[in-house]
């Protein structure tokens, strides 16, 4: 066994990994899983490439102390590697501000521009950073290298990155940075493999899981993006809201209510578990019967296929469709809803091919092509790992 690199994703609602042999240009799974500290008994599985079962580690009920999770994946990587050697681990990281526009390897400086950071993804940036330091003292030799949600959408210039506040802001940083990158860019590496033709059309990429978030793309590059400064704006989610009048902000902190209560509303109590009262999950409102689980799907499609008409303005027209993430991946009936309200910019699905989670599920008058591709953002940092140790050499 050769080089390997381990890479985390810690999103808003798990932390996936994957384990990646880099011997060849393009890096080949060895197996993925899932750490998840908030299971009964915390702990981690693995799965390899083709969906077996490989490996399961759970620790006592209550005993969720992510440092040691970590130590018992190190400890099996090194098990399963079997003398090969774990060369890097790679990190999605949310936000990477004005500073980061490309993977970058961690030192003490990197972490605390990151960690100052904080206010701009406080969902996220903390769960990635928690990692970072755990293996930092776990491993101190180790090679660890940050890829970032925000810059594939680096090159995005006025207006689509522009604020309409006055100059002085956008002076200070405060600007549209969009997230989900690493996802979008795994899906224009995607579109090229398909055919160099499809990667050339104006594609919105829709990447909705429990974070969601549209892409206008063409040849490989993000041109519009609905999220902005913070994760918080653009499409209803698990728990955020989505683009909202500002004035409502302003309205709760004259009545009193806190910057940190404030927070906690808009990241954590909004989106579809704030519109139901039942849940953030998709897979349980879908399953259920009541009105406000219906009105809450009904807002999260209506939104997307809402800001899938900007992202189309923005490209001058709309000639592909992705769907992507966990809901955008599993869920038939929520490509239906989005994909009927988009039926007068030419969007035509093949039910049964939607039912079945075809990669390509438009019809054959469709004026748009429409796919489901599984996302990988470990794919990308994987590259981008192995892009960074080859030139170090
Ligand atoms: N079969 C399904 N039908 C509808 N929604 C699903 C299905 N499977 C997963 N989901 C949704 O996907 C969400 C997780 O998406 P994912 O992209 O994995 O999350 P994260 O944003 O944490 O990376 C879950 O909250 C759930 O709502
Ligand atoms: C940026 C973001 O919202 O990420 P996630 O989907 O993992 O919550
Ligand atoms: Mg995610």
């Amino acid at each position: 066994m050769s080089d390997a690199v381990l890479v985390l994703n810690a999103g808003s609602s798990s932390i996936k990994f994957g384990l990646f042999d880099i011997s060849e240009i393009e890096p080949r799974l060895l197996c993925k899983g899932l750490l998840d500290e908030h299971h009964a008994k915390p702990g981690f599985t693995a799965i390899d490439g083709a969906g077996n079962h490989l490996f399961e580690k759970r620790r006592a009920p209550g005993d969720n102390n992510g440092d040691a999770l970590l130590a018992d994946i190190l400890d099996w990587n090194n098990d399963y590697l079997d003398g090969g050697t774990l060369a890097a681990i790679g990190h999605r990281v949310v936000h990477g501000g004005r500073d980061f526009t490309g993977p970058a390897e961690i030192t003490d400086k990197t972490i605390e521009k990151l960690a100052a950071l904080t206010p701009l993804a406080p969902l996220h940036q903390p769960r990635c950073l928690s990692p970072i330091r755990a293996i930092r003292s776990l491993r101190p030799g180790l090679t660890q290298i940050a890829c970032f949600d925000t810059a594939f959408h680096h090159g995005l210039a006025p207006p689509v990155s522009r604020f309409a506040i006055p100059r002085r802001f956008e002076e200070m940083g405060i600007r549209r940075y969009g997230f989900h990158g690493l996802s979008f860019e795994f899906i224009a590496s995607r579109l090229a493999e398909i055919s160099p033709n499809l990667a050339g059309k104006r594609t919105v990429a829709a990447h909705l899981g429990n974070g969601a978030s549209l892409c206008a793309m063409r040849n490989g590059r993000s041109v519009d993006t609905t999220m902005g400064f913070t994760p918080l704006d653009g499409l209803m989610m698990g728990t955020r809201g989505g683009a909202i009048d500002p004035g409502v902000l302003l309205y709760l902190q004259q009545r009193g209510m806190s910057v940190d209560d404030l927070q906690h509303m808009l990241y954590q109590e909004s989106g579809l578990l704030g519109v139901s009262g039942l849940s953030a999950d998709m897979r349980v409102l879908l399953a259920s019967a009541d009105p406000r689980a219906i009105e809450a799907i009904e807002l999260f499609t209506f939104r997307v296929a809402r800001e899938v008409s900007a992202m189309a303005n923005t490209l001058g027209g709309l000639e592909c469709l992705i769907f992507t993430g966990g809901i955008g991946e599993h869920s038939a009936e929520i490509r239906q809803q989005v994909c009927e309200r988009l039926q007068w910019l030419g969007v035509r699905i093949d039910h049964s091919a939607n039912d079945q989670g075809s990669e390509c599920i438009n019809t054959e008058n469709s004026r748009v092509d429409v796919r489901v591709i599984p996302t990988s953002e470990e794919t990308v940092i994987a590259r981008h790992c192995s892009g960074i140790l080859r030139a170090q050499g």
